[in-house]
């Protein structure tokens, strides 16, 4: 027996038997190898939370906010350096844009004639509606989205248009127009007789339904004067209120750097000059339907529209 013990390798240190204490430390190193896995898979769970929120919360990253849903905004302008785009189209001296820029205001429509307006927007759009997620109707070529296609909604309901929409809802619609083309001019220093409306203006309505033909492809990056050819303003008139009722569907001006987002709010008007010194998206529309009207500008006497009229 004294032979067998004398044989046992025994620790300097600790007296334990050798084996005993190699045990120990694999037990220990085991322990910590654990530890480090669930501390990693913990830091990666929290790292891949906050991106998906972030995604969810901003897909474009760095964005800032020109107007908050929650905030009524008196008057907001932002100039920008004009893009040489006018310079390949005939220049109209008093309305083609020598100062360029955004603005937004929620003091020129109530949200009371917001309301009204969208029930025109969805008596009109209630006739038709795309199979995807973007109807439109412009009240102006009597366009409809129905299906995949659109028809004139004027000569498929010829006189029964009457029962549909009012002379009321006609001058509520000249006077929102006549409004908005003078903010325009106000704000670029032009004068309101220089500027024509122009086509398409037109109401949308996006929900989340998935596109079906290109016509339901609304989030695509554009500049309305290529997009449209004739526009040298664009206006937004927003029906509906972001985060009430629907989610997405921002307007992200494209700027290198920072994107800036416009949040629709029912009443709210955001216009801009229509060339690529305002590159533009909207964004998804993720639930709800989200209610707008283009309004657009042009200062060619030639491609002026007149006012839609009830025939
Ligand atoms: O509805 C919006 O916010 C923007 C629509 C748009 O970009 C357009 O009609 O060209
Ligand atoms: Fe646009």
């Amino acid at each position: 027996l004294i032979a067998l013990v004398r044989t046992t390798p025994v620790c300097r240190h600790s007296g334990l038997p050798i084996r005993a204490r190699v045990r120990k430390s694999r037990a220990h190193q085991e322990s910590r190898r654990k530890w480090l896995k669930v501390a990693f898979l913990v830091s990666s769970a929290v790292l891949g939370g906050l991106l998906s929120w972030r995604y969810l919360v901003n897909e474009d990253g760095v964005a800032e906010v020109l107007a908050h849903y929650s905030e009524s905004l008196q008057d907001r302008f932002i100039e920008v350096p004009c893009s040489e785009d006018y310079d390949s189209h005939k220049r109209f001296e008093g309305c083609t844009p020598r100062k360029c820029g955004r603005g937004i205001t929620d003091a020129v429509i109530t949200r009371e004639e917001a309301e009204r307006i969208r029930r025109i927007a969805e008596r009109g759009l209630s006739l038709g509606g795309s199979d995807g997620g973007a109807s439109i109707l412009d009240l102006h070529s009597g366009a409809l989205s129905v299906g995949k296609h659109f028809v004139n909604l004027y000569r498929y309901f010829g006189d029964k248009i009457q029962e549909v929409f009012t002379e009321e809802d006609f001058q509520l619609y000249r006077d929102v127009r006549r409004r908005i083309q003078q903010t325009i001019a106000q704000a670029f220093g032009i004068s309101s007789s220089s500027m024509y409306l122009t086509k398409p203006t037109f109401f949308s309505r996006i929900n989340s339904t998935e596109a079906k033909t290109t016509h339901d492809e609304y989030w695509h990056p554009h500049i309305d004067k290529v997009t449209y050819g004739s526009f040298d303003y664009t206006s937004l008139l927003y029906l509906s209120d972001y985060t009430e009722d629907f989610g997405g569907g921002r307007f992200v001006f494209m700027d290198t750097g920072a994107n800036k987002t416009v949040e629709p709010r029912a009443g709210r008007v955001s216009f801009f000059t229509s060339g690529s010194e305002n590159l533009h998206r909207v964004e998804k529309v993720r639930w709800g339907t989200r209610y707008a009207i283009t309004i657009s500008f042009t200062c060619n006497p030639d491609h002026g529209i007149g006012d839609p009229v009830l025939t």
